[in-house]
């Protein structure tokens, strides 16, 4: 058992994929095992999390995630503790090995009651796993509020009930753990799933893992990054922001800014607003230019970042020219919006990349669907854009998804929901052209740029609120200690 921490990458598998891994597995070793192994591995854990706990509630379900909760109560009453088990199924209709776990937990004494215990130290969620398929109704759906505002300890059995494992949708148990079994589930990292799984562990339940090929990948943090010393500012590459409409130059200077810290060699502005005069010696190292005169062959361009109605005129020529290109905002609501644009898009091929980074609603856009349909499986929105447009494209929000034709998905483990302020996406979309500039592929780029933008969330003062521009500043290279920016308080 260990915990899912981003040190490493992690395969994601699916529920078919992982109904084969399950499978393959019971087919080697005799029946009840696993169920065994996951009800040990789970009461082991609940003890670690409620050392002092003198009785805990068990909720189980119907099928074979009411099962390891059987098991799991079974231990913890060999160990002392008192378990109140509330179960939902009924006889006739438990699976074998769960009615096998419900009969161990019965030989040792465990209570089977109607209602969960007025007080408990620790309660296991053992109603639904990966079986789940639609809204809790019912006592299920009064357990889950129980369970989630118990104010102990909720270990989740696999995944919390009511999240689809798939998409990590559906109203969930709130859980503070997640014990997950046999492979790790998209669903847990991306849309409600950070916030109904809490802290994610993993038990392989002694099955080896890569039988099965993964749909998607947790993300890894980036590697060190060094530098040669026998560099110069051209090695490191030139970015372009093209944006900042009036009212909104801030956008665009945002971008610039995470441009620079995130080691673009030279970073140039192109404002839309046409007047760049008051801003030169306010922002010294940024070069202001008519957007319309930057040279965009060998530039890695943000283009988009508070760009209003303007940047529509601006795209056919960014589009063809730019050498490697981030879109964002209104340049993605403009693309959305002109059928031509999106020709020139997918003509850029791969010579010449591009990284989308809609939000919901700017992919919901682009796909002309609902942003429900697109938040419903978030992980297929982001594959589809991207093979439609042939994009990288870094579908944003809690658990961001960035996809590339023929490649894996990739899920982004970090960040938090002090990035919901405004201009926290222009500061990515600069990060991500700094990392294009460097030379890195664009699902590399994305990824790695994604994945400092939410660490840094992840590491901000607590107490200090996060901004755009003093996130915009404490970008750094991967691997490297950022220093934080001026006004900042308290240690990281
Ligand atoms: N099969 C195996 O090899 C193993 C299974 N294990 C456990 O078994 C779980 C999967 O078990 P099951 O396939 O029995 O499925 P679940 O226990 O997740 O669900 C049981 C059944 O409940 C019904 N159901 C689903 N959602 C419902 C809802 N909202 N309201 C009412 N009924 C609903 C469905 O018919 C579903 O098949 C895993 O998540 C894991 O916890 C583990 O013991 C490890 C080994
Ligand atoms: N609740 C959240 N959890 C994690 N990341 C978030 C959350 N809310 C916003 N973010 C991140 O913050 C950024 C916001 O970008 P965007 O919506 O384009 O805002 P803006 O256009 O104001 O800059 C994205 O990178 C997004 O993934
Ligand atoms: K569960």
């Amino acid at each position: 058992m260990e915990r899912v921490t981003p040190e490493r990458e992690w395969p994601l598998h699916d529920v078919a994929s992982l109904r084969r891994i399950e499978a393959e597995a019971a087919a080697s070793l005799s029946p009840h095992t696993l169920m065994q192994r996951a009800g040990l591995a789970s009461a082991r854990l609940a003890l670690a999390l409620a050392p002092h706990a003198r009785n805990a509630w068990i909720a189980c379900g119907p099928g074979n995630n009411g099962g390891d909760g059987f098991e799991a109560a079974f231990h913890l009453k060999t160990w002392g503790l008192e378990p109140v088990v509330t179960w939902l199924g009924t006889a006739d209709r438990l699976p074998t090995d769960a009615r096998a776990s419900l009969q161990r937990a019965q030989s040792v004494g465990v209570a089977i009651q109607p209602d969960p215990p007025a007080r408990y130290g620790i309660a296991i969620d053992a109603l639904f796993g990966i079986g789940s398929r639609k809204p809790l109704e019912g006592t299920a759906a009064r357990w889950r509020e129980r369970l989630s505002t118990g104010g102990v300890p909720v270990l989740a059995i696999d995944v919390p009930s009511g999240l689809d494992a798939d998409t990590g949708r559906g109203l969930a148990v709130r859980a503070t753990h997640t014990l997950t079994l046999l492979a790790l589930k998209p669903g847990l990292f991306t849309a409600g799933g950070r916030d109904a799984a809490g802290e994610v562990w993993f038990d392989d339940l002694g099955v080896a893992g890569g039988i099965v090929p993964p749909v998607a990948r947790l993300a890894a943090e980036p590697a060190v990054e060094q530098r040669a010393h026998a560099s110069h500012k051209g090695s490191w590459g030139d970015v372009a922001v093209i944006g900042g409409a009036p009212g909104m130059r801030g956008a665009a200077l945002l971008a610039a800014t995470a441009a620079l810290h995130g080691g673009a060699g030279r970073v140039y502005v192109g404002l839309l607003d046409g007047d760049a005069g008051t801003l030169h010696g306010q922002q010294p190292d940024l070069m202001f230019r008519d957007p319309d005169r930057l040279d965009l062959d060998d530039m890695h361009v943000a283009c988009g970042c508070g760009g209003g109605d303007a940047v529509r005129a601006r795209l056919p020529r960014v589009l063809e020219a730019a050498a490697s290109l981030v879109l964002d905002a209104d340049a993605l609501n403009a693309i959305a919006a002109d059928p031509a644009l999106q020709e020139k898009l997918r003509d850029r091929g791969e010579g010449r990349p591009t990284v989308l980074t809609p939000h919901p609603l700017e992919a919901a856009r682009l796909l002309q669907v609902g942003v429900d349909d697109v938040q419903r499986d978030r992980l297929q929105a982001a594959r589809l854009l991207g093979e439609r447009l042939g994009c990288c494209v870094v579908l944003k929000g809690s658990g961001t998804v960035v996809a590339a034709p023929g490649a894996l998905p990739h899920v982004n483990p970090t960040g938090n929901a002090r990035l919901a302020v405004a201009g926290t996406g222009d500061v990515l979309a600069g990060m991500i052209a700094a990392r294009l500039a460097a030379g890195r592929p664009p699902l590399a780029a994305a990824c790695e740029a994604v994945f400092a933008h939410g660490r840094l969330a992840d590491r901000w003062p607590a107490g200090s609120h996060l901004t755009a521009a003093e996130l915009a500043r404490a970008v750094h290279l991967p691997g490297e200690v950022s220093l934080p920016p001026s006004g900042w308080t308290g240690a990281r």
